[in-house]
C-alpha cells in the first residue's frame, strides 16, 4: 500500500493525563483522511508530533515509507509536510508574498521579490485561490487569510497537508470554497489530514475517518459507506441527537433594549447604524449575518468593549450606555465571547482563576481583600463537572495548555453560572464536538425556559434556525428585517443576510 504518512504507537503524556494512548494512524497517496474526536481527544497533539512542534513519548512515524524523526517545523517542511493551524500565523502589515517568503529565504542569499511573486500568482493560479499577491493582510478576509496559509505550504512544495479546523472561522461560502480547494489539491497529487468536527464537511470532502477518543484509536471508517450518526456514536461513545427539541417560548418583560445604536468600528466608519433590537425575558433571539456585517461591533458595544457613539442600551429599564464594562457585568450581563483568547480567558491563570475571573471582587469569593479559596476551588469543580470540562490538573491546569473545545466548555459554563439577566451568547459552540454542542444546545435553551433574555449571534444558520425563537438579520450594520423563528427558512434568512428585505423578496 502507498502511505505517505505512517504513525505507529504514538505515545504522549502530559501532567496527568494521555493525549496520546497509542495511537496509529496512516495516510494513503492522493486522500483525505479525516480526524474526527471528542474536545480534548488528542488530534491537535497527534498533528503537532508529526509537524515536529511537540516530542512523542513513544511509537514511530514513517513518511513514504522510511522512518524519521521529526525534531521542528523546519524538518517537517524538508520532509514535505505542511500544516494549517486553527490560528493563523501571518503579519498583518506585510504583503500576501511577504508573508509567503517570511522564514523561507535562501540561506545567505538575496531574496528575488518578483520571482517569488512569480510562483505565487502561477500557485494561485493552478489551485485556483485566486489571491493578490500584493494586498496586505490587514486588508484581506479570513478566508483569504486561511488561502495565504495554504500557498505558504505549497510554495515550501508540501505534499502532505494539514488543516487543523479549517472551518471553524470561515463564512458558509468561504467554506464551500475551501471544499473545492481541498479537492483541487488532491487532483494534484496532494494528500491530506483534516481535523473537522463537522461531520457534513467529512462526508463531503473525506475518503477515509479515523475516530479518536480518550487518546485511542476507535475505528477507521470508510466514509461513503458511515452514516453522520454512525461516525457520532462512535466518537461519543453513545447516541447524540442532531435536533434540537425546545418547546413553546412564554416571552416576559423586556430585559435588554437597544435603541438607534451608533457604533465605529475599528475602520473608523460606522459599523452599527441606528440599530435597535430587543430581547424578552424568556426568549432566544438569533442574530443572523455574513461575518464582519456588524454584529462584533454590537455585540462590544452592549457588553462596553467598545464605546457607542449614540443611542440607548438599556437593561431592566437602566440605560448602560456610560457604564463600565464590570458595572455591565454586575448589572446582569453575562457574555460568551466570540474570541476566546482575547476576551475569555487569561491563558496564563489556572482554570479556578479563570472561572472567578469577573466576580472575583463577589463577597463570595473574597474577604476583606483575601481569597476565599475554598470557594473558588468549589465554584470552579462545579463548573468542570456539569460542562464536562476535561483538563490534565482539573482547576489546576493553565488554561493555555487545554484543547480548544475544553476552553470553550469552561467559558460557556461560567458565563452560564454567572446567573444572568442577559446572556449574550457569540459563536457559542464554534470549534466544539456534536456531543458538546447538544449539550450547550440544552444548556441554552435551559436558560430561556428559566426567564432568561438570550442574545444567539451565530455564522451557523443550522444553529440559528434550530435554537432562536425570533430571529433579527444585520447587514452591513442595519437592521435588515426581524422573522419568527417558526415562519422561516433558511432561503429567507440567506437573502436576507446578503441585504434583500423581506418584503422585496419574490
Ligand atoms: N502543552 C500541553 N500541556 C498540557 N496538557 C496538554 C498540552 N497540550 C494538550 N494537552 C492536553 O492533552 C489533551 C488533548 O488535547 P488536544 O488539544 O490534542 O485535543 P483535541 O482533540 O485537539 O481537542 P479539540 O477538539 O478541543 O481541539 C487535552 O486534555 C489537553 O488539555
Amino acid at each position: 500500500m502507498d502511505y505517505v504518512i505512517e504513525m505507529e504507537k504514538i505515545r504522549k503524556e502530559f501532567p496527568g493525563i494521555i493525549a496520546n494512548d497509542d495511537i496509529s494512524i496512516n495516510l494513503k497517496k492522493g486522500e483525505i483522511l479525516a480526524l474526527l474526536g471528542e474536545n480534548g481527544a488528542g488530534k491537535s497533539t497527534l498533528m503537532s508530533i508529526l509537524f515536529g512542534l511537540y516530542k512523542p513519548d513513544g511509537g514511530h512515524i514513517k513518511v513514504n515509507g522510511e522512518e524519521v524523526t521529526i525534531q521542528n517545523p523546519n524538518q517537517a517542511g524538508e520532509l514535505g509536510i505542511g500544516m494549517v493551524h486553527q490560528h493563523f500565523k501571518l503579519v498583518h502589515n506585510f504583503t500576501i508574498t511577504e508573508n509567503i517568503i517570511l522564514g523561507n529565504e535562501p540561506k545567505g542569499l538575496k531574496i528575488d521579490l518578483s520571482e517569488a511573486r512569480n510562483k505565487i500568482i502561477s500557485l494561485s493560479e493552478k489551485y485556483n485561490l485566486n489571491v493578490d499577491p500584493d494586498e496586505k493582510i490587514e486588508n484581506v478576509s479570513v478566508g483569504m487569510q486561511q488561502r495565504v496559509e495554504i500557498l505558504k505550504m505549497l510554495y515550501r512544495d508540501a505534499h502532505i497537508l494539514i488543516f487543523d479546523e479549517p472551518t471553524a472561522v470561515l463564512t458558509p461560502q468561504e467554506i464551500i470554497e475551501l471544499m473545492k480547494i481541498m479537492k483541487n489539491l488532491i487532483d494534484e497529487g496532494k494528500s491530506i489530514i483534516l481535523i473537522t468536527h463537522k461531520l457534513k464537511e467529512i462526508k463531503q470532502v473525506a475518503d477515509r475517518c479515523t475516530v479518536i477518543r480518550r487518546g485511542k484509536v476507535i475505528d477507521t471508517v470508510d466514509v461513503k459507506n458511515a452514516t453522520l450518526a454512525e461516525m457520532a456514536e462512535k466518537m461519543v461513545g453513545r447516541k447524540v441527537s442532531f435536533s434540537v427539541e425546545k418547546g413553546e417560548f412564554n416571552p416576559g418583560r423586556e430585559i435588554l433594549k437597544v435603541q438607534n445604536l451608533n457604533v465605529i468600528n475599528s475602520r473608523k466608519i460606522l459599523g452599527v447604524k441606528d440599530f435597535s433590537i430587543n430581547v424578552r425575558a424568556g426568549e432566544i433571539v438569533g442574530l443572523a449575518g455574513v461575518d464582519g456585517n456588524g454584529q462584533t461591533e454590537l455585540i462590544e458595544a452592549i457588553t462596553g468593549i467598545r464605546k457607542s457613539e449614540s443611542g440607548i442600551i438599556d437593561l431592566n429599564g437602566n440605560n448602560l450606555i456610560d457604564k463600565t464594562i464590570k458595572e455591565r457585568i454586575d448589572a446582569g450581563i453575562s457574555h460568551i465571547p466570540e474570541d476566546r483568547h482575547k476576551h475569555g480567558l487569561v491563558l496564563d491563570y489556572s482554570l479556578e482563576e479563570n472561572m472567578v475571573l469577573e466576580k472575583v471582587d463577589s463577597s463570595r469569593f473574597s474577604t476583606n481583600g483575601f481569597l476565599n479559596k475554598d470557594e473558588i476551588r468549589k465554584h470552579a469543580l462545579k463548573v468542570i463537572e456539569d460542562f464536562d470540562v476535561r483538563s490534565g490538573r482539573g482547576p489546576l491546569t493553565v488554561t493555555r495548555s487545554m484543547s480548544g473545545g475544553n476552553q470553550q466548555k469552561a467559558i460557556v459554563g461560567r458565563e452560564i453560572f454567572q446567573d444572568p439577566d442577559l446572556l449574550l451568547a457569540v459563536q457559542p459552540t464554534r470549534g466544539l464536538d456534536v456531543g458538546s454542542i447538544e449539550y450547550i444546545h440544552k444548556r441554552l435553551i435551559e436558560q430561556r425556559d428559566s426567564g432568561k433574555a438570550v442574545l444567539l449571534v451565530s455564522l451557523e444558520l443550522d444553529e440559528i434556525l434550530d435554537l432562536s425563537d425570533r430571529i433579527v438579520v444585520i447587514n452591513n450594520g442595519e437592521l435588515i428585517g426581524e422573522v419568527d423563528a417558526k415562519d422561516t427558512n433558511e432561503n429567507q434568512i440567506g437573502l436576507m443576510m446578503a441585504g434583500v428585505k423581506e418584503g422585496e423578496q419574490s
